[in-house]
Formats: structure tokens, sequence, C-alpha cells
């Protein structure tokens, strides 16, 4: 496991980390999320040793991460760094041969990584001839070819086309399947909603949630109902119930909990007001919807930045 623990750091007077703390757990997919210049590129390169932060430290299995340790890991930058005027199988296989790999192994993981992301014939073809999506498989290739220990990504989906994302999502899907801890900074919610078994959010320097898609949806789903009633004339007796939006003749309702209560109470105790509230709704008409609503991950990602 990756620990980042306390990592601060200052550009000049500019403070642009601030205690970022999380950890990248084997064979997970970590999401790291958060507007642009909020300091993923930064947590990512104190990650790497790219940088040195002025506070904190990144363990691995507990200690400090050695270069050693550096050398096993595939970065995506988001400044993609290959050559232009070198041939795409050329290109990665040299750079397998830069992390020791032997030559032989080197050719055949470089099929196969070229195969999974589609871009076998254009294999002979020099970079630069390639369009940006199509550089861009080619440097999640590189990334790869080594068979990383851990695996830290930059924006890897940004510029791809929906056909390049299913398949670069496939290919990380399954190096994580292996016990590799994968980190990858996107914008796309779509995607990393659909990626991700743990997020991370960051911003302005600060980690603002970490957890499980579903932990976070379920923290921020605190007390949410959707209800599809004729009438909401009752709502104002219930001085604990807000109308937080309507949509196509159903509304989502809030039940206001003891903030101090843990997840789990917060569902029990919502569970047993919910009953109140739709006898409630029932004493005044039909009810055609009543359900736990739960916070699309965009709508998370607005409230906690
Ligand atoms: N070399 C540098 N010198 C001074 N300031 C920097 C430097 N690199 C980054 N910054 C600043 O640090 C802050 C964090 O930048 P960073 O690139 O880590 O954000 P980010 O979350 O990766 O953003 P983006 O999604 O736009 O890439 C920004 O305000 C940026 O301008």
């Amino acid at each position: 496991m990756l620990q980042i623990q306390g990592i601060s750091h200052w550009y000049g007077d500019r403070q642009v980390l601030d205690g970022v703390t999380f950890d990248i757990k084997p064979g997970r997919l970590t999401g790291f999320v958060g507007a642009n210049g909020a300091g993923k590129t930064t947590t990512m390169r104190a990650i790497l040793g790219l940088i040195h932060p002025t506070e904190g430290v990144t363990l691995l299995n507990g200690k400090p991460v050695t270069d050693q340790d550096r050398a096993r890991f595939g970065y995506m930058p988001e400044e993609r760094g290959l050559y232009p005027k070198m041939k795409v199988r050329e290109q990665i296989i040299y750079f397998a041969r830069l992390h020791g790999v032997e030559k032989a192994e080197a050719g055949r993981r470089t099929d196969e990584l070229l195969e999974v992301v589609g871009l076998s014939e254009r294999k002979d073809d020099l970079l630069e001839s390639l369009s940006l999506g199509n550089q861009q498989r080619a440097q999640i290739c590189v990334s790869l070819v080594h068979n990383p220990e851990f695996l830290i990504l930059d924006e890897p989906f940004s510029g791809l086309d929906p056909v390049a994302v299913d398949a670069v999502l496939g290919v990380l899907r399954e190096v994580a399947d292996r016990g590799v801890p994968v980190l990858f900074s996107s914008h796309q919610l779509d995607v990393v909603e659909r990626l991700s078994d743990d997020l991370v959010i960051i911003a302005d320097g600060k980690i603002r949630a970490t957890g499980t898609r579903e932990e976070l949806q379920r923290h921020h789903s605190r007390g949410l109902y959707r209800i599809g009633a004729q009438q909401l004339g009752w709502l104002e007796g219930m001085t604990d119930v807000e109308l937080v939006a309507s949509e196509n003749g159903e509304q989502v309702i809030r039940i206001q909990l003891d903030p101090t209560l843990d997840d789990d109470a917060a569902e029990a105790a919502g569970a047993k007001r919910a009953q109140d509230v739709l006898r409630e709704a029932l004493a005044h008409g039909e009810v055609s919807v009543f359900q736990r609503e739960l916070t699309p991950l965009v709508q998370i990602f607005r409230e906690v930045r």
C-alpha cells in the first residue's frame, strides 16, 4: 500500500498543497478528482519524487519510498513525453528496455499492449503521424510495458474518444485486478464514477473527501428520499424535512438528521423518520414513488469543493 502522509508544498511563498493525506490500496483503482489547479499533478509528482515536497512523506508498505522503489512505478505524465520521430512499437520497446526489461519480453509485452489499446496496425508509424488520442494510447502502453508494481496516471482519459476510453478502462481494470495500486486523475466525472473503486477529492490543495464511491455517496445522501406525491402542502408541518428538488412530478426531500451520528446510525434514524413522512404523504393522497435517493458523484464534487 502507498500512504501519502501530510504532504504540503509551497512554490515560493504560495502554498499549493496543504497536508495532503490518503492511501492507494493494492488492487484498487483510485480516482483523483479536482478542478484545474487543485493540486493533483503536484501531488503525483511528489509521490514520484519528481519534486521534493516542503513537508510530508510517501510510505510504501510502511517505509519511505526510495528511488529503487520508484523504478518499479509506472507513470503517465500530463505533459506527454514521447519522441515524435520514433516509430510507435520501437519507442515502447525502447522505454521497456530503459526499465531493464529483457529484449524478447519487451517485444512480446509491447505487441500485447498495442493489441489491447487497438494500435497494432499503427505500430510501424512515426508517433507524430498519429492523432492525439492515438498518441495517448501509445503513452499508456509506455507506462505499462515494464509491468509496474504501482501505476500513476495524470489525466489518462483526456482527449480519448469513447471507444479508446473503454479500451483504456479495460487495461487499467486488468492491471488493478493483478493487485497493482492504480492512481489516476481525471476531470471526467462520468469516467471516474464508472471506474473508481476509491475516490480522493482535492480542492485548493486540501483533501476534501476520501472513501469508496459507495461510502461517499452514502455519506452525502443522509436523509435523502425521492417521493412522488400529488401535493406537498403537508410538508410544511414537518419542520425537520426540507424540499431539495422537484423534477418530472417527483420531489427529492431531505430529512434533517443529527450531524453527530455516524453513517449507520444516520441511516437507521432516517429510515425510521421516513416512515412518518410516508404515512403523512399517504394521508394526503396517492404516493407513486417513495425511495432512498443517492447523490450523484458530480453533486458531491460540487458540495465539497
Ligand atoms: N512549477 C510551478 N511553479 C509555481 N506554481 C506552480 C508550479 N506548478 C504548479 N503550480 C501551481 O500549483 C497549483 C497546483 O497545480 P497542479 O498542476 O498540481 O494542479 P492540477 O490539479 O494538476 O491542475 P490541472 O487539472 O489543471 O492539471 C496551481 O495553482 C499551479 O498554478
